[in-house]
């Protein structure tokens, strides 16, 4: 049965009110909400909630929608985390959207206050959740004590100026794949023929007559392979190859390809990703927020049970948003201004997919952006989606206010319907990946040799050649420091907090300080050396597409 998409609204208090601590929002719940809001604020409340309605300047939204004010994360995960454990629970896939301007919560809502997920916060709230933890976090502690016997696995994807970039691997940049077509890719080549050769060697992409005769004779070695044998039957071969290397071979719309993946045994684990997540995540402060999410970032964890000796796998997505913003009152500009303004188109990217399918439209431009042809096959019915439109109470916010009810209103009225995935054999589904993978190495180390890789122009100075390579490593080195010193800030920061002591935290702000220095001059090093004419030749892009599909599959196979 098709359903309406479960919609919450989170009110974020008043500025005044964070500060002035819980219990101004507990009386503000208990008591009717404008009078009380005024009091001890320092802004002006403009949301006003009458049973389930709610209004701000003068407009009035009726959907139905749980209206979750304060501070209690608890709270809100009883209406947004519920559902999706249900969902879970009934064999279905889950997705939790947090939507809305910036500074008004969505990764307060989605994943919890700056720096609270943390190892010390574990250790100090064991056996429970800690009670600052937002959804994402709780929704794994639930799972981790509800389905024991399953194995969890999970990714991370920031989509970054309309580009997907992967978290949990120093932000390298990933491949989108159309799940239909087994995950090929929708990227075009941009070069043109005629396209100038450096040191005789074509640039990726090139579509020259000579690239498209050596293109052609490829695919015809490919073909004779194929009927020879060497990879398999030709037929069947292009059976697979239509069947998805994707998570279920019946879903459509696009997948990140080749994105790391990583074991969750326990919720030490949940902490450790997840401050890795937010040490690498794009962030810049601006007027309305210290701590401003520049990307949207995707969370996917993969959930394979055991059910009659067949595998189930389920998939939870939790997706927080950049927020819109005005640039005016955040006051950004340069590069932060062309992020907003990039987060602001593909925001109306969504509102207009947002509306084609609340009103029934033939065409729903998934394609316009790269967050939409990610959340296609969601939106389309592979999961029981839930959203929280967080606003940020007063006057000041009013209008940004009424664009995020607007959205959420028109998000309650769109229907999908969630389809039960099916359990299958996990060892038969894996040896058909290994013949793939197979099939994708030869394939990759066809290419190397053929110059499709990255590579140096012949003649090239060796001892430059040695320098690069000397310095992409040592980046290497540097990134993963970086990241580990960021992570030891945030749990330092946390201590401190509990402990009112500011211990290492000076020690290690000035290391990472460092460390970030470190990496910004290797990296105006290497830019420096790649931008030598003819000394570093750019991979393919068939090469690039190839060795993300090899990484895919080894990920299918783990
Ligand atoms: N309900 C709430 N209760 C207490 N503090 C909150 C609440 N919502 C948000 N905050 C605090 O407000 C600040 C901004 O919130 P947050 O960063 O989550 O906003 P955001 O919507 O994700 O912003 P952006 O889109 O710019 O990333 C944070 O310090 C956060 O802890």
């Amino acid at each position: 049965m098709r359903k309406k998409i479960n919609t919450s609204v989170r009110i974020r208090p008043l500025a005044g009110d964070i500060e002035l601590g819980n219990h101004i929002n507990e009386q503000r719940e208990k008591c009717s909400l404008p009078e009380i809001a005024r009091t001890g604020t320092s802004g002006r409340p403009a949301i006003q909630v009458h049973g389930g309605s709610l209004s701000c300047s003068g407009t009035t939204f009726n959907f139905q929608a749980s209206v979750i004010t304060g501070e209690d994360q608890g709270r809100m995960f009883l209406a947004l985390g519920d559902p999706v454990l249900s969902a879970i629970k009934s064999g279905k896939n889950a997705t939790i959207i947090a939507y809305g301007q910036t500074g008004s919560g969505k990764t307060h809502t989605m994943l919890g206050p700056p720096g609270s997920l943390t190892l010390d916060a574990v250790q100090q709230s064991a056996p429970n959740c800690p009670s600052s933890w937002g959804i994402f976090p709780r929704a794994m502690f639930q799972i981790l004590s509800t389905f024991q016997h399953a194995k969890l696995r999970l990714s991370c994807v920031e989509i970054f100026h309309d580009q997907a970039y992967d978290l949990l691997n120093s932000r390298s940049p990933l491949q989108v794949g159309s799940k239909q077509s087994g995950l090929k890719f929708s990227s075009r080549s941009t070069h043109l023929s005629g396209a100038k050769t450096v040191n005789g060697v074509h640039p990726p992409g090139c579509r020259c007559g000579d690239c498209w005769k050596e293109k052609k004779r490829l695919i015809a070695e490919r073909k004779a392979m194929r009927e020879r044998g060497e990879f398999g039957n030709g037929k069947a071969s292009h059976r697979e190859r239509k069947a998805s290397t994707s998570l279920s071979a019946s879903s459509s719309g696009f997948a990140t390809v080749g994105e790391t993946v990583t074991r969750i045994n326990s919720l030490t684990d949940v902490a450790s990703l997840s401050s890795t997540i937010e040490a690498t995540r794009t962030a810049s402060s601006h007027a309305l927020n210290d701590r401003s999410s520049r990307s949207h970032c995707l969370i996917r964890v993969e959930l394979t049970s055991n059910v009659g000796g067949s595998a189930l796998k389920q998939t939870l997505l939790f997706v927080d948003l950049a927020g819109s913003e005005r640039i005016s009152k955040s006051g950004a500009t340069g590069a932060m201004a062309r992020e907003a303004t990039s987060i602001n188109s593909s925001l109306t990217v969504l509102g207009r997919v947002i509306q084609a399918l609340g009103t029934g439209k033939p065409h729903v431009p998934y394609r316009d952006s790269c967050l939409t042809r990610l959340l296609r096959s969601d939106l389309e019915g592979g999961a029981v989606v839930s959203v929280c439109i967080c606003v940020a109470d007063g006057e000041e916010h009013e209008d940004e206010t009424v664009c995020s009810l607007r959205f959420g209103s028109r998000m309650s009225v769109v229907r999908n319907e969630a389809r039960e995935e099916i359990a299958y054999d996990l060892a038969e589904e894996a040896e058909g990946y290994r013949e793939k993978l197979r099939i994708a190495q030869k394939e990759l180390a066809e290419m190397e040799t053929r110059g499709y890789g990255e590579m140096f122009a012949p003649g090239s100075n060796p001892s430059e050649i040695r320098s690069y390579l000397e310095n992409k490593k040592q980046l290497q080195k540097f990134e993963s420091q970086l990241l580990e010193a960021r992570k030891a800030l945030l749990e330092a920061k946390s201590k401190a907090r509990r402990v009112g002591d500011g211990g290492r935290v000076g020690e290690l702000a000035a290391r990472v300080g460092e460390l970030k220095q470190g990496v910004d001059n290797i990296q105006g090093i290497l830019l420096r050396q790649r931008s030598i004419k003819g000394f570093v030749i750019a991979p393919k892009q068939l090469w690039v597409n190839k060795q993300a599909q090899v990484r895919e599959l080894i990920k299918l196979i783990d």
